[in-house]
């Protein structure tokens, strides 16, 4: 007889399609991640660490047993049941705490994936709004890095202003701080654009196969915090700047090339990026020889 907590993780496991199988072999293919959910499954009841013993706070408790469930019923004929064992110290109970985590995340996992696909309606022309599709590319390119790269370095070349020089200096450092940071996190995470993708995009870099985090949600967070900070603009134009980054992540969404959890992650990097650039920020005090250099041009 399983009992109720045991019932209730393979029910939980269940629910996320998760095949609840309780042979434990370290040589199946389950054991290390080579069965996919029923690698979660064994995690759950019988992680073993390298040396074949479960880690502290992994073991199940020996009266969960079926041994010791057998030993509780003998059979007739059957051997007589051993006294019960004494209690497992706290740390040698079962923690599920770590497979819960893992579930958590396998469920917000499967959440963005789904809705990433309800959302992607302009991922084709046959797509139910493939009609805006058309603009929903032109957006694109209102976030691309190359206009706002050579933007910024024609603005930078007809400035005659000491102030204008440095606000546009930084934001040089900025954008191009966030190609490197994108390009790195997109290397390390690999994660494959959302399968409805058609990868028609203008200008890419080789890891923007890769879809997490967002490159233009994370310019889009980052430009429009610089302009808001460093700009005097009337309250309409700046509704317009947040109007814009936000319209420009759902898009990326909307055309199919991300999932919800990349745009958002890239929404939050692109933020972080601004206090990095404002924390950091170029001045001719403290880069005196970057403003010498740009004024000799
Ligand atoms: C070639 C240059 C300078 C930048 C590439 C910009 C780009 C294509 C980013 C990818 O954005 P998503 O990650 O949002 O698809």
């Amino acid at each position: 007889m399983p009992s109720p907590r045991r019932n209730a993780e393979v029910r939980a496991l269940g629910a996320l399609g998760v095949s609840a199988s309780s042979s434990s072999s370290p040589s199946s293919p389950a054991h290390g991640g080579g069965g996919g959910g029923r690698f979660e499954f064994q995690s759950l009841l019988s992680s073993r660490a390298p040396g074949g013993e479960p880690p502290a706070g992994a073991r199940l408790r020996v009266s969960d047993s079926p041994v010791h469930r057998r030993g509780s019923f003998p059979l007739a004929g059957a051997a007589p049941a051993q006294a019960p064992p004494p209690p497992l110290p706290e740390e040698g109970r079962l923690d599920l705490n770590p497979s819960f985590l893992a579930i958590a995340l396998r469920s917000l996992l499967a959440i963005d994936l789904w809705l990433s696909k309800k959302l992607g309606v302009c991922a084709g022309e046959s797509s139910s709004w493939g009609s805006v599709r058309p603009l929903m590319k032109l957006l694109e390119i209102s976030g691309h890095g190359i206009p706002w790269l050579l933007g910024t370095l024609y603005c930078l070349s007809r400035s005659d202003s000491w102030a204008g020089r440095e606000v546009l200096m930084n934001l040089l450092f900025a954008l191009l701080l966030d190609l490197l940071l994108v390009s790195l996190l997109k290397g390390l995470v690999r994660r494959r654009r959302p399968a409805h993708n058609q990868m028609d995009m203008f200008v890419t870099l080789s890891v923007d196969k890769y879809s997490f985090p967002s490159g233009h949600a994370t310019r889009a967070a980052l430009v429009s915090r610089f302009i808001l900070n460093h700009l005097v603009l009337a309250i309409p134009l700046r509704v317009l700047v947040v109007l814009w980054a936000f319209i420009l992540g759902l898009s990326r969404v909307m055309l199919g090339r991300h999932n919800v959890t990349d745009v958002a992650c890239g929404f939050f990097l692109g933020y972080l990026q601004y206090s990095v650039v404002d924390y950091c920020w170029l001045s001719p005090h403290n880069a005196p020889v970057l403003f010498v250099l740009w004024s000799q041009q």
